[in-house]
């Protein structure tokens, strides 16, 4: 069971009137429609509500961390979990697909990879298809991270009217809101408007390892007649305007080893007289980037598409400020100041960001250990035109000439972990017209297509195999935290989010072209 906030209010729990700007209230605290087409649906999406928010609850309590080997039993319980929910809504055809062992670098060598949920509703051929992807696995999360409640247990805030627990918004909320779709439509007796297939897999915040492949084996086969693929797993660029969503970086993932001393060491005994692998990690990633996020690889810059005049117009439209960053950052510590420069760098410059380091000392209190071996893990965001082969020899060579220089007897391994392509697609085809007509049946106002800084892996995948275009349609808010502490989903959103979803299948069903 979700646990509610403010329980003096459970009696009046979920009924309550929506607290948003105004120019959604209008259309969001009722029926939100002026289509009467959508009116019995909407309605029935308002009326399930609470059974929405208990699904969710029941998912968000399994810690799928994909990046936890230690977790994966939980991952492939949540792919269960969807399989139940599946067949009880009467999905056909459900299939788990398995993808093997997870390739290294990985501890247990013997590491299955979680399965991809495979399912179809509807077999029509008079109806186009619509592949919807979505990911069930989560990024890592614990209380002492600094979350004010338990991560996996799904928090109600009556107040906020926000859901929040780790995976509300990124990916659980949107996936469970496409079987909401799908129950909605039976509830109120309409008959779904296209044939719907899910591909639902596990391993996405960790590369979406194995699936590339199966992709390609299924082109033929389970995909064989989709005409168009959405996803709905990324936000709104601020907290107040839907958006449509035409762009991704790519990421590349990388990991530097340092290899020295054959166990931990005193450093009362041993330092000083030995070469410490922290001390030459430090100043291998500290060559990477400076504070002012430039990166210092050489040749990078080069590979990066010029930006054009006509592109320059596009920022300028789009609704965002600093403030809104500083707000979703919760700090004052933001790189650049003008709007477009933040757009810029978001989604159309690379980024190199360091993550953290394994095997390294890192709890409270003062251990005086010199750690044996310590892996530093860095990613770079890629961008149009950067080529994902030649970028991992330029750092793998700069790692390593970095090393060199510094004389250490210690070893050096380089090495990519993943890497998944960047996306741009045409944001006025047949799919994105229906999205935005869509968007604005709901929330009354003309989404903004924006571009993401971050990455689904997968996306140019399905375009290029499918050979369809891709939807990218948000659910979420830019200040949900996602990856981070506290991670919620404002009800609004997760409701407006499947009304959103309903209406799309609806526009693009009926839209003449593909
Ligand atoms: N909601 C999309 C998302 O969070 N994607 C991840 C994907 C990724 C790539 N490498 C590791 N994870 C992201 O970090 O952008
Ligand atoms: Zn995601
Ligand atoms: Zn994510």
């Amino acid at each position: 069971m979700f646990l509610l906030k403010h329980s003096r209010l459970v009696s009046r729990t979920l009924s309550v009137q929506l607290i948003q700007p105004s120019y959604f209230r209008i259309q969001m605290s009722t029926v939100s429609t002026t289509n009467p087409k959508f009116q019995k649906i909407f309605k029935k999406v308002d009326e399930l509500k609470p059974d929405f928010i208990q699904v969710l609850a029941e998912a968000v309590e399994i810690p799928a961390v994909s990046a936890d080997e230690s977790l994966r039993p939980m991952v492939i319980k949540k792919a269960h979990f969807l399989v139940d929910k599946l067949k009880q809504l009467g999905f056909e055809d459900i299939q788990l697909k398995e993808l093997g062992v997870q390739p290294p670098p990985v501890n247990d060598p013997k590491l299955q990879l979680p399965p991809v949920v495979l399912s179809r509703y509807g077999n029509d051929p008079s109806k186009k298809t619509v592949l919807v992807y979505g990911h069930y696995d989560v990024q890592p999360a614990s209380i002492e991270d600094g979350w004010d409640s338990e991560p996996f247990k799904l928090v109600v805030d009556e107040e906020k009217q926000l859901l929040k627990a780790r995976g509300s918004t990124d990916d659980t909320g949107p996936l469970t809101g496409w079987l909401h779709v799908v129950r909605a439509h039976q509830e109120a007796g309409i008959e779904l408007p296209v044939n719907l297939l899910t591909c639902f897999e596990g391993m996405e915040e960790s590369g979406s390892l194995g699936l590339e492949k199966l992709i390609g084996q299924e082109a033929d086969k389970y995909f064989k007649d989709v005409d168009a693929v959405c996803i709905s797993d990324n936000y709104w660029l601020g907290t107040k305007k839907p958006v449509l969503t035409y762009g991704l970086r790519g990421c590349n993932y990388y990991q530097v080893t340092i290899n020295g001393p054959g166990a931990d060491l005193h450093s009362g005994i041993f330092g000083g007289v030995i070469a410490e692998p922290m001390v030459d990690l430090v100043q291998v990633l500290s060559s990477l980037v400076d504070s002012k996020g430039k990166i210092l690889i050489k040749g990078i810059d080069e590979m990066v598409a010029p930006v054009t005049e006509k592109e320059m117009k596009l920022y300028e439209d789009i609704d965002f400020s600093l403030e809104e960053l500083e707000e979703a950052s919760g700090s004052k510590t933001a790189l650049y100041e003008k709007k477009e420069d933040i757009l810029m760098h978001r989604w159309r410059f690379p980024s190199l960001s360091v993550h953290g380091v394994e095997g390294a000392f890192s709890s409270q209190g003062a251990k005086t250990v010199i750690p044996a071996k310590v892996s530093g893990k860095f990613s770079i965001r890629t961008v149009p035109d950067m080529d994902s082969a030649k970028l991992t020899k330029l750092v793998i060579d700069h790692c390593n000439s970095v090393f060199e220089k510094l004389g250490s007897p210690n070893t050096i391994h380089a090495e990519l972990i993943h890497d998944g392509n960047y996306w741009v697609s045409d944001p006025f085809n047949a799919q994105f017209t229906a999205a935005a007509k869509a968007t604005k049946e709901v929330y009354g106002v003309d989404p903004d297509f924006t571009r993401e800084g971050g990455s689904i892996p997968i996306t140019l995948t399905f375009e290029e195999q499918l050979k369809t275009s891709v939807l990218l349609l948000p659910m979420g808010r830019g200040d949900d935290g996602a990856h981070s502490i506290n991670e919620k989903l404002d009800i609004s959103n997760f409701i407006g989010g499947i009304k959103t979803m309903v209406a799309y299948l609806h526009y693009y069903a009926e839209s003449p072209e593909n």
